[in-house]
């Protein structure tokens, strides 16, 4: 399906397929007979679920798990909004592409494969307490970019991030869409200090205060980055094709949240892998009422703690697709 417009993608969102109940309830049907006390597997059997009832089958399984990375480069890194120069976002994609980042390892250990894809770096966004950071066509490329970077042949998807000075980016997304203060959504990113954290405030409010009343996908176009946009892309395309996705930290859920606001439901394919120590995304978790599979204190980014995760979701579905039920193992039943 293709889009050109951010109104065709918003009706890409509405048209997408939903959960299935009657395999979600067959998944029920069938965990209910697993040589285990019924529940002892706590929230591991509603994730069998609902992965069951996102893959059209009731017993799945999981193998061939997707890490996605994108990077992108922001205007408003010119304000002192970040601990670390912009040039360490191309810097670090060359050391994803080396195998030399925390993602390249978490990916490995989780089975899963991994790509990068850096977005007009030498293009950063525009700085959004001045213009937009993208022009609708400008975030339209970034989500195509996403949309086309799924494999359809996956059967989970973690997308993941890298941008000097995107937490201010998704702190003024977040500002925007839930409302609130600056204050409330702006934290210390890699580690600012007082001053910068000062500094990083008063450019997400103004950035809220020229476009925070925009459209949730016009809120990305002004607010966003083409990382930010490309993982929404992505999501979205997981989501017509039924592949559950595993969601990371603060920047990764404020993509996400864009999507939800646009069309209610937009993320029912998806989980929170972890809360990160960003102070702003147990409150966004909140909003999104989603509840975290892990509390690790990570904040670095890269998909790490939805690739962490992705162990937790295969120990779901192999335990429900693969144990033996009370009849077949000859265990008497409570
Ligand atoms: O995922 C998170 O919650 C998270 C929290 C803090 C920082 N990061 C990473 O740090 C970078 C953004 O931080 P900053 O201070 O430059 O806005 C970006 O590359 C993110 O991947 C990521
Ligand atoms: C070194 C470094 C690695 C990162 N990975 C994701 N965000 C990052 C930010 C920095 C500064």
């Amino acid at each position: 399906m293709r889009f050109t417009t951010l109104a065709e993608f918003a009706q890409i969102l509405a048209a997408a397929p939903t959960v299935n109940e009657t395999v979600k309830t067959a998944a029920g049907a069938h965990n209910a007979q697993l040589t285990k006390p019924a529940g002892s597997l706590g929230r591991l059997e509603e994730l069998a679920l609902w992965y069951a009832a996102w893959r059209n089958d009731a017993r799945p399984q999981i193998t061939a798990p997707q890490v996605i990375i994108f990077a992108g480069n922001h205007g408003v890194t010119a304000k002192g909004v970040s601990a670390f120069p912009a040039e360490v976002t191309a810097q670090m994609v060359a050391n994803f592409e080396r195998g030399g980042a925390a993602i390249n390892q978490l990916s490995q250990a989780a089975g899963a494969s991994m790509s990068v894809h850096a977005l007009d770096l030498d293009r950063p966004t525009k700085d959004f307490t001045k213009e937009a950071a993208m022009s609708e066509t400008e975030c339209v490329a970034a989500l195509k970019t996403g949309w086309d970077s799924v494999n359809a042949q996956t059967d989970l998807l973690v997308v993941g991030e890298m941008g000097i000075g995107n937490t201010t980016s998704a702190a003024a997304i977040c500002n925007a869409l839930f409302g609130g203060s600056a204050a409330d959504w702006t934290g210390r990113g890699t580690g600012v200090d007082d001053a910068s954290l000062q500094i990083k405030q008063n450019v997400v409010a103004q950035g809220v205060d020229l476009f925070g009343a925009l459209p949730p996908l016009q809120i990305l176009a002004a607010l966003g980055g083409r990382e930010i946009a490309a993982m929404a892309g992505a999501i979205a395309r997981a989501r017509s094709l039924r592949i559950p996705v595993i969601l990371d930290g603060f920047i990764c859920c404020a993509a996400a949240a864009c999507l939800e606001q646009a069309c209610a439901g937009a993320l029912d394919h998806c989980v929170a892998g972890h809360v990160s120590a960003e102070t702003a995304h147990p409150r966004l978790l909140a909003a999104l009422g989603q509840e975290p599979l892990l509390d690790l204190s990570l904040r670095l980014g890269e998909g790490s703690g939805a690739a962490l995760a992705i162990p937790i979701l295969r120990g779901a579905v192999v335990c429900h697709s693969n144990m033996a039920t009370f009849a077949e193992a000859g265990v008497s039943q409570g």
